[in-house]
């Protein structure tokens, strides 16, 4: 029978030879991911089920990065009750405050390999599937019932694949490739679809930029999003992991399988404006608007190559003295390349503030929020209203190319 990567992925790890959209299967979850926020719902919620050991400590894994280093008395007690479920239950792969965020930590820490099935308490979890897992984000009392029985059920899903074809233009990247989609079928195009990347111009892509990608696969409603597995993709798993994986490709004549066509040649980088990430527009329409903060980080755009490109935009220039750019990169591993290249030296001299690897504003949570009446320019996922502080802010999303050239001027700019 011919099926999808997400078909037979849900298949294998169900322990049937073949499966289809809209039946339900019982998975084997092969990682179990939770982190600060949502960690202590999932605890409490394993803890009312009432079984004293966790399936298997090997599968989990528990990192912080929402609110690094503690920003409230809460979130101190948050990070106090998670390291001692963590001691309780023998988990190794315990992350605390140091490393970064989860969505980028996973896969460099190698447990994130082809054709396994990941869960997180986290919506972007999606952006574990550049490396052609089925990786998807779930919640908190579903989290309790994985650390109990490793077991989880799903609907299987229907694949939209992406087909992107064509070369992009200077300093357009695959987050202008993404936004746009979103903007053209809108944040419910792809409700609890696999959102599948394919096409000349993601095999041309780095890991890192599938995973931009894959990571914005939730803000059109996809369960998850995928890339198939490559070169590129096993380059990026070496001296990560040793563990054996199996890479699957989606047949093209799978029943449940859509595609979209989408030419990236004459595409301008895209910015997503307020409040909503569909409400897509071409950079030429919204340059010159006045922004207040720049953040460039997140589990979206906060990777070395998001630096490199940001860092070559700033190189012997200023930040306006209108604006506070927030320069938060996704992991201890990207910032200590950043510091290697030099390229924070270019940040701290253009005025910028770097922070240690978290979260940041992304979320209105922790460090950088907004004042009423506010605009900010982020590198990250979403610009829902109130969304990096106060409700009464606005937030326009980027790639950083754009952040870059816009921190520099004040306001929204081409980087072209
Ligand atoms: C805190 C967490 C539940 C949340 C998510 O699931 O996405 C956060 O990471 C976000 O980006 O809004
Ligand atoms: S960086 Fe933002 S989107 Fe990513 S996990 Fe953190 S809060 Fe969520």
């Amino acid at each position: 029978m011919s099926m999808t990567m997400a078909e037979k992925i849900l298949a294998k790890s169900a322990g049937l030879k073949e499966t289809e959209a809209g039946n339900i299967v019982m998975a084997n979850i092969d990682v179990a991911m939770t982190h600060d926020l949502t960690g202590p719902l999932s605890v409490e919620s394993f803890q009312k089920i009432g079984v004293e050991k966790v399936w298997d400590p090997e599968k989990i894994v528990v990192l912080f990065d929402h609110q690094v280093p503690a920003d409230s008395l809460e979130a101190a007690q948050n990070h106090i009750f998670m390291r001692e479920f963590v001691d309780k239950q023998g988990i190794n792969n315990f992350y605390d405050v140091k490393e970064g965020v989860c969505h980028q930590v996973l896969p460099e820490k190698g447990h994130v390999i082809p054709g396994e099935v990941v869960v997180g308490t986290d919506s972007h979890t999606c952006t574990h599937g550049a490396l052609g897992a089925f990786a998807t984000g779930i919640g908190s009392t579903d989290m309790a019932m994985v650390f109990a029985t490793g077991k989880l059920w799903f609907k299987v899903p229907e694949t939209i694949k992406f087909e992107i074809e064509g070369k992009l233009g200077r300093h357009v990247y695959s987050k202008d490739v993404v936004l746009n989609i979103i903007g053209q079928i809108g944040a419910d195009g792809a409700t609890y679809q696999a959102c599948e990347f394919g096409g000349e111009t993601t095999s041309n892509m780095s890991v890192s930029q599938r995973m931009a990608l894959c990571n914005m696969a939730i803000e059109m409603g996809g369960k998850t999003g995928m890339v198939e597995v490559d070169e590129k993709t096993i380059q990026y798993l070496k001296g990560r992991t040793n563990k054996p994986y199996q890479a699957f490709k989606t047949d093209e004549d799978a029943d449940s399988l859509t595609t979209m066509y989408v030419n990236v040649n004459d595409l301008e980088p895209q910015i997503a404006c307020p409040h909503h990430v569909d409400n897509a527009k071409p950079v030429t329409e919204v340059e010159g608007t006045p922004i207040d903060q720049v953040f460039l980080g997140s589990c979206t755009n906060g990777r070395l190559d998001d630096l490199q490109v940001a860092a070559e935009i700033l190189k012997g220039k200023q930040i306006s003295s209108d604006v506070r750019m927030l320069v938060i990169p996704a992991s201890r591993e990207i910032y200590r390349q950043a510091l290697d290249q030099g390229l924070m030296n270019i940040f701290v001299d253009a005025g910028a503030l770097v922070c240690n690897p978290c979260c940041g504003p992304c979320l209105g949570g922790h460090v950088g929020l907004l004042g009423p009446g506010e605009v900010s320019l982020s590198t990250s996922n979403r610009n829902f209203k109130g969304r990096q502080g106060s409700p009464e802010a606005e937030v326009y999303l980027s790639s950083a190319a754009v952040a870059a050239a816009s921190a520099i001027k004040g306001e929204i700019t081409d980087p072209r």
